[in-house]
């Protein structure tokens, strides 16, 4: 038998890590010629422990803890893509040991997160392909190309739409897009040419697999067709459901308050894994929650301290005391309908029959767990693509509310704008009434994800494309 290994390369954090390594269990599941090894990057101020989430005995999938050798344990966001760089000598080595043994498969090839793109060096000193795992959705891939283009080909940046009332059109979405709600990546000049380099080193790849589904973004999908872009391989959901290592007493004391509540009546807020409010923010949501009435589970995190001049990339942490924040007397006030959390058991939350919508960031992961379990969403995005990702799910697919698309968390500073009490309120009604058309919608996706799994689904043939693409002699 022909066997061949994959070298993985997530990026750190929660939200490229964990798609990454379960596509990789996907992959070894479906063909046992398949081994990978999976090359964790430790980030100082990432929590990469989440790598210890798995099994490290999972069979065929080997995981790999690169050395944290880099000097500054305060790496700025500016600095983030030389940081990458900067492992690409441990890269070589850990390959280069790997390929020592004598009964190693063949290297078939790199399988690269969409911010890890310069270690296609690194596979083509080994002679090797690579491949992305890309894991946000088919549309913001198809706009990070469109975004490339407009800058390289036609001096467009999509920096100098910034502060314009003005729309534009782009191939991945049917309606045109205010520029408001364009991504923040894509207004803020470094970041938009981070985004532009990776976007020109993907053409040189030899596919791309999107954690996504064709019948989720299929305008999306197709708006590649008369593109030249590496072949798509849409082989989503990718989601971990039996979510991370978590704190059992913690988890327990939360799944048991939503196991008291009555179907579908608790709205869960949660904003992912860099999400956090200021104080008056914090506070503005208190008043709509506690002034609504609907039940409540709101994961709420510390901002970290701002770093005017450093913009250090450092996460936010759980609030060691929450009546630190929240309006007085409020946990008392509510204790009949609501419960205040830090970091949350998401999956079981949204998998539990209690929860009745879902106030998100948009992260993808947590677009497609929602999704997944039928639990509509309420959109409040705040940073990366999330902006996009709203006005997909509410413009587009029609398949979340609108709290706003356009917020933007400012990671340097206090200043971010204030959604009002009445605007979080008027969004959780609205996503809280029991019988609209979007709820009927979502759990008709809800179906339709499961399905594209299965075999004979949609992206378990999309996997099954890129399989013949690592075995082509087959
Ligand atoms: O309290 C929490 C918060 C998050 N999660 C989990 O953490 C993941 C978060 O992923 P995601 O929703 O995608 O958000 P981010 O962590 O913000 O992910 C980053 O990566 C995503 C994939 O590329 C992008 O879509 C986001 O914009 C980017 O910020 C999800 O699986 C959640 O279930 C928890 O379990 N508990």
């Amino acid at each position: 038998m022909q066997k061949a290994q994959l070298v993985f390369i997530p990026s750190p954090g929660v939200g490229h890590l964990v798609s990454a390594v379960e596509i990789a269990k996907l992959l070894v599941d479906r063909d046992d010629r398949l081994s990978i090894t999976v090359l964790i990057i430790k980030h100082p101020n990432f929590d990469s422990d989440i790598s210890s989430n798995y099994s490290r005995s999972v069979d065929r999938i080997k995981f790999i803890d690169l050395p944290n050798d880099f000097s500054d344990s305060n790496i700025p966001r500016s600095l983030f893509a030389s940081f990458i760089e900067s492992r690409k000598p441990r890269v070589k080595d850990a390959v280069s040991n790997l390929l020592t043994h004598s009964d190693s498969p063949r290297l078939a090839g790199f399988v690269l997160d969409m911010f890890c793109t310069c270690m296609i060096d690194v596979a083509n000193d080994f002679g090797v392909p690579s491949y992305i795992f890309f894991t946000s959705g088919a549309a913001f891939l198809s706009l990070m190309f469109h975004a490339q283009f407009l800058h390289d080909e036609l001096s467009k940046p999509t920096t100098d739409l910034k502060d314009l009332d003005t729309e534009l059109v782009v191939p991945s979405v049917a309606n045109p897009i205010p520029a408001r709600f364009l991504p923040s990546v894509l207004l803020n000049r470094d970041m938009a040419m981070f985004l532009y380099e990776h976007s020109r080193r993907f053409r040189t790849t030899k596919g791309i697999m999107v954690n996504t589904f064709a019948e989720l973004e299929s305008f999306a999908i197709n708006s590649f067709s008369d593109r030249q872009i590496p072949p798509l391989y849409p082989v989503g959901p990718i989601l971990n459901l039996n979510g991370n290592n978590y704190d059992v007493v913690k988890k327990t004391e939360i799944m048991e308050w939503l196991d008291d509540q009555p179907p579908s009546s608790v709205v869960f807020l949660c904003f992912g894994s860099m999400g956090s409010f200021s104080g008056d923010q914090v506070k503005e949501i208190a008043y709509a929650l506690e002034h609504c009435g609907h039940r409540f589970l709101w994961s709420i995190r510390q901002s970290p301290p701002k770093d005017k001049d450093k913009e250090t990339i450092l996460i936010p942490s759980d609030y060691v005391n929450l009546t630190d924040v929240l309006p007085e007397g409020f946990l008392d006030r509510t204790v009949g309908i609501g419960k205040v959390i830090g970091w949350a058991p998401q999956v079981a939350v949204l998998g539990h029959e209690a929860i009745g919508g879902f106030v998100s960031h948009c992260g993808w992961n947590s677009t497609l767990e929602s999704l997944w379990f039928g639990v509509p969403m309420a959109t409040w995005p705040m940073y990366a693509e999330q902006q996009f990702n709203a006005f997909e799910m509410v413009r587009e697919l029609g398949l979340a509310v609108e709290i706003k698309m356009d917020y933007k968390m400012d990671f340097k500073s206090e200043n971010t704008m204030i959604v009002t009490a009445d605007e979080i309120e008027r969004g959780i009604s609205c996503l809280m009434e029991f019988d609209n058309q979007i709820r009927r919608r979502v759990k008709e996706m809800s179906q339709k994800s499961r399905k594209a799994l299965i075999n004979g689904g949609s992206s378990f043939s999309s996997l099954g494309r890129f399989i013949d693409d690592v075995f082509p002699s087959e």
